[in-house]
């Protein structure tokens, strides 16, 4: 991403290579007999840098949003899903946004899933990266400490992309 982007000193990366944080989120979904009726995950985009996840029995119920509407990510088997979350988006100052995603429930068959989520390192303020900022290209998001954007995630219910939104200059 970095190379594509052009980006220099390691602008993405230095948030990960020392000191970043990982954590993870195994998911059990029963079988819900009446599945229009309740939601496994309610819409969001997650606030890490990137998503890894594995749909880890096969059963489907995570859809992304995709022009306004929501579309099923069939597993496969052995595959990971990469997930851009909403810190990618901010720090590339929108060019790659994060993907907004619910997980719906099955009538008969339990789902289960992990998601690992990779955080910054706390030293590094997030906000767009400078190698991308120009005159015709001015920052569109805030830029604040590590700390202070944490707190924010914390402090924020979970509901479709208001975080970054909250995140936006304009
Ligand atoms: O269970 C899934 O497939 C996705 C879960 C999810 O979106 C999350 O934990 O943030
Ligand atoms: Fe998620």
């Amino acid at each position: 991403m970095e190379k594509v982007l052009g980006l220099k000193n390691k602008e993405i990366l230095r948030l990960v290579e020392f000191d970043g944080m990982q954590s993870i989120n195994m998911i059990n979904y029963p079988p819900c007999p009446q599945p229009e009726k309740v939601i496994g995950v309610k819409p969001h985009s997650d606030t890490a840098i990137l998503t890894i996840l594995l749909q880890a029995n096969q059963v489907e119920g995570l859809q992304v949003k995709k022009d306004d509407k929501w579309v099923l990510v069939k597993p496969l088997p052995n595959a990971f899903i990469v997930n851009v979350g909403d810190i990618i988006e901010i720090l590339t100052n929108g060019l790659y946004p994060s993907i907004e995603h619910r997980v719906v429930v099955n009538p008969k068959q339990e789902r289960l899933s992990i998601a690992t989520f990779l955080n910054p390192n706390l030293e590094f303020d997030i906000g767009p990266v400078s190698s991308l900022i120009t005159q015709q290209n001015p920052p569109k998001y805030k830029t604040v400490t590590s700390k202070e954007y944490i707190k924010g995630v914390f402090s924020n219910e979970p509901d479709g992309k208001a975080y970054v939104d909250i995140m936006k200059l304009y």
